[in-house]
């Protein structure tokens, strides 16, 4: 019998439990992976938006891995809110230093609409710098990817430019998702020479919190399992479309995905 992986979320808590913290433990325990946390701030929102929010110690951002760290071994690392400076560069020391390397999965969650409550605006050149080259996959949405690369997407040959300017970062691979564009939710893929997409009907009735987060977790719970990137990205695909085409609401504001649990142990 296979001994069940060990993945970790390094992500903000979201009290309202759609997204963040919350939506990757949910994805974790659906894909049949042990999640661990390192929490970076914590979050007072709900379907509307985030109300407030604090930052956890860098200090105490570093005990949370030295624990989980020399105790389990850690096959796979999703991050997302990130905070402040101070954290990406505690989280970019702390993942590198892994005794043995992790696949490493970045959300750069920065564009929400209380954008300077997840990720301070002067964290961006850090994220840059120190988290993205040691990343195997990033996994921008639209507003995310013209942010962090200064490039406008207004037309398809836009996308192969923002994840060449990511790439020349160090970013191993870069998803481009298609949640804030028109038409099918299309997600490009570019890796090394090679350009993949990947596609689903698009779900048209409400606004949805919470795809990015479990996009991203259930990348990284498909790579401890599978050890293969485009692998990982189909069935994360599948499994995030499957829960948008489930969600439901629960409050006043956006609808959140309904996370299930999956047979298809591969
Ligand atoms: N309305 C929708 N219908 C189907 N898939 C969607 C929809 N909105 C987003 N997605 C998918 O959810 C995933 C997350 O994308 P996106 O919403 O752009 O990320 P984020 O939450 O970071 O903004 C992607 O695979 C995207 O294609
Ligand atoms: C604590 C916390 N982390 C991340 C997010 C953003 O969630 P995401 O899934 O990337 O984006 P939406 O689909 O909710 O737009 C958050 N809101 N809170």
């Amino acid at each position: 019998m296979s001994k069940t992986k060990v993945v970790m979320s390094i992500a903000g808590s979201d009290s309202g439990g759609g997204a963040g913290i919350q939506a990757d433990l949910k994805t974790f325990q659906s894909l049949g992976v042990f999640g661990t946390t390192v929490i970076t701030g914590v979050t007072a929102q709900n379907t509307v938006g985030v109300q407030n929010a604090v930052h956890i110690e860098p200090s105490l951002v570093a005990a949370q891995f030295e624990s989980v760290a020399k105790d389990m071994e850690i096959s796979a690392v999703k991050t997302g809110m990130l905070s402040n400076a101070q954290i990406v560069e505690t989280v970019s020391d702390n993942i590198a230093s892994f005794p043995t390397k992790p696949w490493i999965v970045i959300d750069p969650v920065l564009a929400a609409t209380s954008v300077d409550l997840l990720l301070e605006r002067q964290a961006v050149s850090i994220l840059l710098e120190k988290l993205i080259p040691i990343s195997d996959i990033i996994t921008p949405n639209i507003p995310e990817a013209e942010i962090l690369t200064d490039i406008k997407i207004e037309h398809s040959k836009d996308l192969q430019k923002v994840a060449y300017k990511l790439m020349e970062t160090g970013a191993k691979s870069v998803l481009i998702k298609g949640g804030h564009s028109s038409g099918k939710a299309t997600d490009h893929f570019f890796w090394k020479d090679e350009y993949h997409t990947f596609s689903a009907e698009r779900v048209g009735i409400g606004s949805l919190h919470g795809t990015g987060c479990t996009l991203g977790s259930a990348i990284c719970a498909y790579l401890s399992k599978t050890n293969d990137l485009l692998t990982s990205i189909r069935f994360a695909k599948k499994y995030v479309t499957q829960a948008i085409n489930n969600s439901f609401i629960i409050g006043e504001g956006s609808k959140v995905l309904l996370q299930s649990l999956q047979s298809n142990n591969c």
